[in-house]
């Protein structure tokens, strides 16, 4: 199974029909069943089974907004206090706090304070749980007073931290963050995932998704396709071309990679490499660096020039190569193949200055896959600010027709029919010299065995972060200790 989030104005949607056939109030009282169900379950593991580790008279603090995410919180409060812990609402605003929640938290003996009462943050300090329903899905960073206040308070709170449907301050769509955000150990969303919580995953904790009998994705009428995708372990292993009976070494997949020059031998070494563990059918180097490359990778058909290395089903161009006269020709010669296309490093640098050779290939139909990182993007897509990165790399595969790849924390893949990736493996040791040109040929390998361009981007990504982990796991250093992992 894919992990599927979806913006907000589809989850809207989502919500005005479900709405429509439950009527008033029933999502509401649904998701705060579904709140309280979490609280009570991971406040129960969390104190275990410790002589005097039981529930009732446990504190609860509910940060309460105006809105009906607000609601929810004063609602999951009530049925808390059924369970017999201590709740203590914090109201932004009493005026504008949800009326029916607020009746039924008072009803069942909830107290009541507003945000400015000197006792708020020594109530924070002592609570058991801390419940984030400052805002939900209508609001937009950065907080304002007096909610980012509370949340400031909170940061510093031992409670167990339970932000309902999304952390406030976290914008829902983009995951970008300004100003204070509620840091949470468990985040209860509803309807379906926002791309926000895996943007800015670091926020959200464990995220529990209760679609509340809303269809989210599946409303007759509606586009099926969720507004960011990420892959699971088990999707990736489904994805992965395996060799059948009938395979042979052409059949299998050839990759060409064409990197390396006299000044950076190793670049190719790595790229060759990350193609070479995927295991595809063959793979062929062109380039000035063949020797070295089949001194490490025997199996490697080497060759000095593209026009030279033969027949490929996806070429990568770029790492290591350089960006004078020489490496200009390579790129433009492997652009002109009707073969799908990987550009890195310095092929993205020289790309660049010859846009039309993107849009050469576009006009042909041919599928071209650019891997950036942050400064390589700006040098190809100067004017696409990165500040919300999703709609930057939306909007640099629509203009380019390629799939672009934006490497950094969490990688995001987009094509240009729209369909976006976010990658949720790897490790900040991954940030190391050459780690990207084994990443290139990882996803060149992937391209060669057919796989949808965008997938091939998204499922390398994900192999690479797991491997990247499995290294920082084993204690081993370097972009070279990655052929290793992405070998299990
Ligand atoms: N979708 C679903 O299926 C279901 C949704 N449900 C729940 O409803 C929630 C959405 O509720 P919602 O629409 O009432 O908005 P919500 O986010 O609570 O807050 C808006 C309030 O915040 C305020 N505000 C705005 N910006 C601000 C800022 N920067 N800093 C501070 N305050 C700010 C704004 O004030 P105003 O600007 O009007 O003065 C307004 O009063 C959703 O997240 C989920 O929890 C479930 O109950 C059932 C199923
Ligand atoms: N903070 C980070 N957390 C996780 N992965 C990261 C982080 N920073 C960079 N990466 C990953 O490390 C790799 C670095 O690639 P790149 O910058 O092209 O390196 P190089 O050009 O030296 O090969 C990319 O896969 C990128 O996604
Ligand atoms: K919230």
């Amino acid at each position: 199974m894919l992990i599927q989030a979806y913006s907000v104005e589809r989850i809207r949607q989502a919500e005005a029909a479900a709405q429509a056939r439950t009527g008033d109030g029933v999502l509401m009282r649904r998701a705060a069943t579904a709140l309280a169900q979490v609280v009570v379950a991971r406040l129960t593991a969390r104190l275990g089974s410790r002589p005097g580790s039981r529930l009732p008279g446990r504190s609860v603090v509910l940060l309460v907004g105006t809105g009906d995410n607000g609601g929810d919180a004063l609602i999951a409060g009530a049925l808390l206090r059924g369970r017999g812990l201590a709740v203590t609402a914090v109201l932004t605003d009493p005026a504008r706090a949800h009326a029916d929640g607020l009746a039924r938290l008072r009803r069942a003996w909830g107290r009541v304070v507003t945000a400015d009462d000197p006792r708020v943050a020594g109530l924070l300090a002592g609570a058991d749980v801390v419940i984030d329903g400052l805002v939900g899905l209508a609001a937009r960073p950065p907080l304002r007073e007096p909610a980012a206040s509370l949340v400031r308070l909170a940061v510093d709170s031992p409670a167990l931290t339970v932000a309902v449907d999304l952390p406030s301050g976290l914008h829902p769509d983009t995951g970008v963050v300004s100003g204070p955000v509620f840091r949470a150990d468990v985040t209860v969303t509803f309807g379906a995932l926002k791309p926000g919580l895996l943007l800015a995953d670091e926020w959200c904790g464990t995220v529990v998704s209760d679609d509340l009998g809303m269809g989210v994705g599946t409303a007759p009428g509606t586009s099926v396709r969720a507004d960011l995708l990420a892959l699971t372990d088990g999707a990736a292993a489904a994805l992965l071309p395996d060799p059948g009976r009938a395979d042979d070494k052409y059949t299998g997949g050839l990759v060409g990679v064409a990197a390396g020059s006299t000044d950076y031998p190793g670049a190719p070494v790595l790229s060759v490499g990350g193609a070479v563990c995927l295991r595809p059918g063959m793979v062929r180097y062109a380039g000035a660096q063949a020797k070295a490359v089949v001194a490490r990778w025997p199996e490697v058909v080497a060759a000095e020039s593209v026009e030279r290395a033969g027949r490929v089903q996806a070429w990568v161009v770029g790492p290591g190569m350089g960006t004078d006269e020489t490496a200009a020709a390579t790129l433009r010669t492997v652009l002109e193949q009707d073969v799908p296309v990987l550009v890195d490093a310095d092929g993205l640098t020289l790309l660049a200055g010859h846009r039309d050779w993107l849009d050469r290939r576009r006009a042909a139909g041919q599928v071209t896959v650019l891997t950036p990182h942050d400064r390589e993007f700006t040098r190809v897509f100067g004017d696409l600010d990165l500040t919300d990165r999703l709609d930057a790399v939306r909007r640099a595969a629509a203009t380019s027709g390629a799939v672009v790849l934006l490497k950094g924390h969490r990688t995001l893949v987009a094509a240009p029919d729209g369909t976006t990736w976010v990658n949720l493996t790897g490790t900040p040791w991954l940030a190391s010299a050459g780690s990207g040109d084994v990443l290139s040929g990882v996803i060149g390998s992937l391209l060669a065995s057919g796989l949808p361009a965008d997938r091939a981007a998204a499922l390398g990504a994900h192999l690479h972060g797991r491997a990247g982990e499995r290294a920082e796991r084993a204690g081993r250093a370097g972009a070279h200790a990655l052929w290793e992992f992405l070998r299990g």
